[in-house]
């Protein structure tokens, strides 16, 4: 019998492993945070302080296979029997820090592995009931994600959209930017503060632009912004933009048609469009991060995603003259940017 696995690295096996691993490895991440473990670690390194830190009782070697393997997942770094937080978990995992992602990985975690212990019984009896705050098209769902936003958006994602609008030949000289569907607004701040001369006007549901205000005035640029609350499928969108940034929201839009011809209308003549969402390929099947990560939304009938090329395919009907779409690589992994000029450049 040929075997599965041999020394010129070729691991067929790979795959099992890899998965046996995931919920282990999710799990410490988990209970890292839930125990604030980089707040403890900055201050004491000992297994003995550290247990003394943590509330209530502790078992020291059970506390030692868990540091262990916060260690040997790069939360944590170990010389000597002593634990220092790794530089992720002392920039991203420390609760008073600007970039804190501890709350983003517990909402996502409550977002995308809620079914994925009840798979074959939804396989069998369909979609349950989903709760309201849990439906993606509801403002309370998103009131609750979009604070957990503002630090992932501040940890490199606001850097990487403004990096995105620097590189468009009409961003030097744009006015007016539009970001729609904009959760706390890091994005299209980071871009006003490379471009003095340049306003923006945040668009999302009332009670998201609630906490988009307070971002703003945060970052003390109240005067350069201004703010548009709604339903994106039944409020204007102004006119006059320069350029309309929207990144993973559009899979609310409800008239596809009538939405992206609004848009069309909403931008200067030589203005343009970017998109940033996911383009799924392989009839659904890839890339494995889209697929992961929404199976659990998916199973209970929130199969919210695009194709590639689909947002394109609606440009493209709405009128933009020029179209064209590149990947990305996110920190989740690869998206693809859709960039539409109204008339051809
Ligand atoms: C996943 S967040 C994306 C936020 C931000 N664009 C980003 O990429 O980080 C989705 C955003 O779409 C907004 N949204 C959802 N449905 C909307 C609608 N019907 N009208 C306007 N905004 C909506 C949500 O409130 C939320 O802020």
């Amino acid at each position: 019998m040929t075997p599965l696995f041999d020394t010129n690295g070729k691991n067929p096996m790979a795959p099992v492993f890899e998965a046996l691993q995931g919920p282990v490895r999710m799990a410490v991440l988990k209970a890292a945070v839930e125990m604030g473990m980089a707040d403890i670690l900055a201050r004491v390194s000992t297994p003995e302080d550290i247990a003394a830190a943590l509330p209530g009782e502790t078992d020291l070697a059970n506390l030692t296979h868990f540091l262990d393997s916060m260690a040997g997942i790069g939360l944590a770094v170990k010389h000597e029997g002593s634990y220092l937080n790794s530089p992720f978990a002392e920039t991203s995992l420390r609760t008073e820090r600007p970039v804190y992602l501890g709350d983003m990985v517990l909402n996502l975690s409550r977002m995308q592995h809620r079914n994925i212990h009840k798979i074959e019984a939804l396989v069998q009896g369909g979609p349950p009931p989903v709760k309201k705050e849990d439906r993606l098209a509801d403002e309370s769902k998103w009131q609750a994600s979009v604070k957990h936003l503002a630090p992932y958006q501040r940890a490199g994602i606001a850097a990487l959209a403004a990096d995105t609008i620097d590189a468009l030949p009409e961003c030097k000289s744009a006015s007016k930017i539009m970001d729609i569907g904009c959760g706390p607004g890091l994005m299209c701040m980071e871009v006003l503060k490379r471009h003095p001369a340049m306003e923006g006007v945040l668009f999302d549901l009332p009670a998201i632009i609630g906490l988009a205000e307070k971002e703003v005035e945060k970052e003390g640029m109240a005067s350069r912004v201004s703010y548009i609350k709604g339903d994106y499928n039944t409020t204007e969108f102004g006119d006059g933009y320069d350029i309309i940034w929207a990144s993973h929201n559009l899979y609310y839009v409800k008239e596809a048609p009538a939405f992206f011809s609004r848009l069309h209308t909403a931008l200067n003549d030589d203005g343009v469009f970017v998109s940033l969402h996911e383009g799924t390929t392989g009839e659904g099947t890839a890339p494995e991060h889209v697929v992961l990560s929404r199976l659990s939304l998916a199973l209970e009938g929130q199969n919210y995603v695009f194709k590639k090329g689909e947002i394109a395919e609606h440009l493209r009907s709405a009128g933009f003259e020029s179209v064209e779409t590149s990947p990305l690589t996110l920190p989740v992994g690869e998206v693809e940017l859709t960039i539409a000029r109204k008339q051809r450049g």
